[in-house]
Parts: structure tokens; sequence; C-alpha cells
């Protein structure tokens, strides 16, 4: 079959209006996935950032020191040691880009013989410390699942 020029005219037109309806049909699409992108927050972010784990580390620290079961644990520790590697793991974990700087869970906690119920106390008080700080449940529920691994690592018996 032959083309006229009038034709092929046509196709061509048909396939610029085709692409401009695709372009015009996707841009949205990518336009609103980079907008997502840019502003899906990182968790260290839901947190409030630096000043955010300071005080959420702070108010863990003294929800510890208010709980009869572990409290006895910490009285021959550096409490500010304790606050800062606290701080640089939860924003490391968080996505926050932190460098932790402490040793890891297993040699840290090695010989200790802590068990299940103390380690529920620690998750607890990282909870009411969330509370606290009003920090949404998904938030909460995103944190703890970072931490619910070291269990193996730290709990003895
Ligand atoms: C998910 C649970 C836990 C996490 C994420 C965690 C994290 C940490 C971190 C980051 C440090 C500092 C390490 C360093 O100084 O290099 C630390 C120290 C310590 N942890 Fe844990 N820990 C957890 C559970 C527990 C539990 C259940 C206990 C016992 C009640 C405990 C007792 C201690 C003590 C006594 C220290 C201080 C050690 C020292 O003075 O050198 N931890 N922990």
């Amino acid at each position: 079959m032959q083309y006229t020029l009038a034709d092929m005219i046509q196709v061509f037109r048909n396939s610029r209006t085709l692409t401009l309806l695709l372009l015009i049909a996707l841009t949205p699409i990518s336009a609103c996935t980079l907008t997502t992108q840019r502003s899906a927050p990182t968790l260290y972010e839901e947190l409030g950032g630096a000043a955010g784990v300071d005080t959420l580390t702070t108010d863990f620290i003294r929800k510890i020191a208010a709980d009869e079961r572990i409290k006895g644990r910490y009285r021959d520790s550096d409490i500010g040691r304790f606050h800062r590697m606290m701080g640089e793991q939860m924003c490391l974990l968080t996505g926050g880009g932190c460098t932790y700087t402490g040793d890891d869970m297993l040699r840290t906690h090695a010989g200790m013989k802590i068990t299940r119920v103390e380690f529920t106390a620690i998750v607890e008080a990282l909870m009411l410390a969330m509370d606290k700080n009003n920090i949404p449940q998904g938030t909460q529920n995103r944190l703890l699942e970072l931490y619910a691994p070291m269990h193996n690592d730290i709990v003895d018996r």
C-alpha cells in the first residue's frame, strides 16, 4: 500500500499527539513519584532528627532509672557514654547517617546474664519514653522492629 504525503503527515501528527498525550499522562505520575521520594521522611526525621533522638534517649534513660527491674544494672556505668552510644546507635538504625562508635551488642552485654524480663523492661522503658514524646504508634512500631532482632545477642536466659 502506498502512502500519500497527506497520510504521512497524518501519521506524524498522530504520533506527535500520542507522544504529547503520553507526556501529559506520565508527567503527574513522575512528578508525584519524585515528590513522594523527596518528601518521604526517614524514621530518624519522624523521631525529630538529632534533637528528637536526644530527647527520646534522655527520657529512655529516665524511664530505666525509674524501673526497679533494671536500674541496678547501670549503677557502675558511665551514663553519659551510655546516652551518647544509644543516640548514635538510634541515629544509625533509623537512617540518620551517624557513625556508631560503641561496642557491638553481643560484646557489650556478654556475661551480664540478661534475662527476658530485663529485655522486656528495656523495651517498655523505650515505649514509655516514646509515649511521653507523643511519637505516633506507627513510628513507635517501626523503631521497636529495629531493636527486636538484638534480643538474641543480648538475652542470655
Ligand atoms: C534492645 C535492647 C538494648 C539495646 C539496644 C542496648 C544498647 C546498649 C548500648 C548501645 C550500650 C552502650 C555500649 C557501649 O558503651 O559501647 C549498652 C550498654 C549497656 N547495656 Fe544495653 N541495650 C539493650 C538491652 C539491655 C538490657 C536488657 C540490659 C539489662 C537490663 C542492658 C544493660 C546494659 C548495661 C548495664 C550497659 C552499660 C555497660 C557499661 O557500663 O559498660 N542493655 N546497651
